[in-house]
């Protein structure tokens, strides 16, 4: 009946045109003006042609798509073929198989439409290569595949092979994939401990039925494990979203208090090819979130570790049970060596070397022979390395390249004052010692010294010297650090906490009146962080040049004279001094590249802020060094990071607004 009824149309058309061409050539003649007339109805006509378009293409699908092939071999052989066929040529779509009909276009027509109309993202070009192309239409999932046809000048076949079933079971495979979340409460002991029974309840309520509905939004299950420990199993397509979403249920929960008391740390591992496996690296996840202070996810990646949250500060979480266990297994490591090399983190400052004095001296208490391994010439410790080497000490001290031939299998090294393998002072010593002890506070990141032998690592604590002092209170008092050895501790503590106004904790001070007790002297501690007249005015030059933006101070210089390195880290502590400032940014250009401290007053993580830079360090004091990069650029990366973290912020007050 349709195709009557193009053919009627046609007919009808026809007749027109006929009439038309009769018409015209008489009125031209006699009255130009009647030419009006056969515009019109040439108007009508096209008019008609337009409207009529979808029967008229429905004509020509019929004539052409027929089952009678006198003229066409390729189509009478794609006929048959029950895979859906259609022939493409100059962008149009020519001829197609009753398969295609109503696969395809669902029993619609669509010859000579351009294909680019019909099928928006097929590309001849990719469906020619071997694996052909991805192609949906409606709800069907087909892979497209072309080739020229032989017979048909320029024409290209197209075969739409239906694996809408395969498709959609590997989407769901990947989707399904499974993984697995461990989310620990931070510092649970602490929080619950002087809690009464009825007000613990009610707040691991109020934390588990945030983490049931988070959970529960998801395809999988939760389980708490241990007081403070949960773990979830769920799938990929979860933790997409999560991810997405970054994390919020660590706001939630942060915003249950107003004072942040209460924080998750969560440990993420997925894509592994076993559930045992995404477990594994959710344990290494969950491990380096809790050391990098907690409050974070930390999710594992086949290319390393990526962290979400992490902006409140840590909860001080320690115990002197610790410390003597420590200080006994490394009394052991230490005995059962030939010899010992401490070393810190390259640039030395007094808390790396002063801490390395400290772990010196309890070898020199096991008996072990030992030396510090340390590049005298590019240290912030000038002054206190000097002092020691006047009271006669040289022969402690020695560069890292001469302790390469006494090192023996049986060699132990402690690292102190850093945790990752690209900051230490030497890369040779680590690669050649096979035991390694670590005794560092900077919070955990990626690049961390793989498996020591024994791990010191207390991101609560202030400094590397408050930690061996923690050490050397359990050593018998005979033979402990002398007054001068004291006051190097005493120093490396001052500078980590700007002298007790920073990161102190209870702990803190106790490591202090003990250092006083074995003969530290304030006074003369504070002498070791004197500067020359040069370094004075460089450093009142580059603070004179900041800049408030956005809360914190910005100060950008020019490269500075051999040796006056310690002028970048103190311009930046000077700059926080300045009412308004919450943190202070210094970059100065060094050797092509540009060296930049950071520090806050902990209304500010820097850590977080620099370590896209490829930085690290502490919430309240970082540092990070730029290669081949201008000042300007820094600059604007900094000023990028400000702006992401200050949105992030912003953010998470809404969200505590909300509860
Ligand atoms: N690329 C990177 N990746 C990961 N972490 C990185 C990093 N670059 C720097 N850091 C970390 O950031 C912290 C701050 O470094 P910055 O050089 O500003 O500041 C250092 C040091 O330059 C500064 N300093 C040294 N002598 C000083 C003095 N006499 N007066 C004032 N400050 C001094 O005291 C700070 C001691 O900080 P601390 O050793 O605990 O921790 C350091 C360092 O371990
Ligand atoms: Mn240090």
């Amino acid at each position: 009946m349709k195709h009557k009824d193009g053919l009627d149309t046609a007919a009808v058309l026809l007749l027109l045109l006929v009439a038309l061409v009769v018409m015209i050539v008489p009125v031209a003649m006699v009255s130009p003006q009647w030419l009006i007339v056969p515009f019109v109805l040439v108007a009508i006509a096209l008019g008609t042609l337009w409207y009529m378009r979808r029967r008229l293409r429905t004509y020509v699908a019929a004539q052409l798509c027929s089952t009678d092939f006198e003229n066409s071999r390729i189509q009478y052989s794609l006929t048959g073929l029950p895979i859906p066929t259609m022939l493409v040529a100059d962008g149009r779509i020519l001829w197609y198989n009753t398969f295609f009909r109503e696969k395809v276009l669902q029993g619609s027509d669509a010859v000579t439409r351009p294909v680019d109309r019909v099928f928006p993202d097929l590309d001849l070009a990719v469906c020619s290569r071997p694996h052909g192309q991805d192609l949906t239409v409606g709800d069907r999932r087909f892979t497209a595949y072309a080739g020229s046809a032989k017979g048909s000048r320029g024409a290209s076949i197209v075969y739409l092979v239906d694996d809408t079933f395969y498709k959609q079971t590997l989407e769901e495979y990947t989707e399904s994939r499974p993984a697995c979340l461990i989310i620990v409460i931070d510092s649970y002991d602490e929080l619950f401990d002087d809690m009464k029974d009825s007000e613990q309840a009610k707040e691991l309520e109020a934390i588990n039925s945030l983490l049931e509905t988070y959970i529960g939004r998801s395809t999988g299950f939760l389980r708490r494990v241990s007081n403070s420990r949960y773990i979830a199993v769920v799938e990929e397509r979860d933790v997409r979203w999560m991810i997405q979403e970054r994390f919020d249920i660590l706001d939630k929960v942060r915003a249950l208090h107003p004072g942040g008391l209460t924080t998750l740390s969560i440990g993420v591992g997925h894509g592994g090819k076993t559930l045992q496996e995404c477990h594994q690296m959710a344990r290494e996840s969950i491990d380096i979130a809790l050391g990098r202070g907690g409050d974070q996810a930390a999710v594992k990646t086949v290319d390393g570790f990526e962290f979400y949250g992490g902006i409140s500060h840590g909860v001080e979480k320690r115990s002197h049970v610790r410390s003597r266990i420590i200080s006994r297994a490394l009394c052991d490591l230490i005995k059962k060596s030939d010899s010992v090399i401490v070393m810190g983190h390259r640039m030395s400052d007094l808390d790396a070397v002063g801490s390395a004095i400290g772990a010196l001296r309890i070898c020199k208490m096991c008996g072990v022979p030992a030396v510090i391994a340390i590049n005298s010439d590019a240290t912030l410790a000038g002054p206190l390395l000097k002092t020691f080497l006047d009271a006669g000490c040289g022969k402690d001290f020695i560069t890292p390249d001469q302790t390469l031939e006494v090192i023996t299998p049986n060699t132990l090294l402690i690292v102190v004052d850093t945790y990752q393998v690209r900051l230490l002072e030497s890369q040779k010593i680590y690669e050649k010692c096979k035991r390694v002890v670590v005794i560092d506070h900077h919070r955990m990141a990626v690049g961390h010294i793989d498996r020591p032998l024994l791990l010191y690592h207390e991101p609560y604590a202030s400094s590397a010297s408050e930690l061996i002092c923690e050490l050397l209170q359990f050593m018998p008092k005979e033979g402990n650090i002398t007054p001068l050895e004291a006051q190097a501790l005493l120093a490396g503590i001052m500078l980590d906490t700007r002298s007790f106004a920073l990161h102190v904790g209870v702990r803190t001070f106790e490591a202090a009146a003990w250092l006083r007790s074995r003969g530290a002297q304030t006074a003369e501690t504070k002498l070791l962080f004197n500067t020359s007249k040069e370094e004075y005015e460089a450093r009142a030059h580059i603070v004179e040049s900041a800049y408030i933006y956005k809360g914190c101070a910005i100060a950008l210089s020019g490269e500075l004279d051999a040796g006056m390195n310690v002028v970048l880290p103190m311009a930046a502590n000077d700059l926080l001094t300045i009412n308004g400032v919450d943190a202070s940014f210094v970059a100065v250009a060094k050797n092509g590249g540009v060296n930049i401290s950071a520090r806050s007053m902990g209304a500010l993580n820097v850590q977080v802020i620099l370590e896209p830079l490829g930085g690290g360090g502490h919430l309240m004091m970082a540092g990070a060094q730029l290669q081949n990069c201008t000042l300007d650029a820094a600059e604007h990366k900094i000023r990028e990071q400000i702006d992401l973290y200050r949105a992030s912020q912003a953010a998470n007050a809404a969200a505590a607004h909300i509860h």
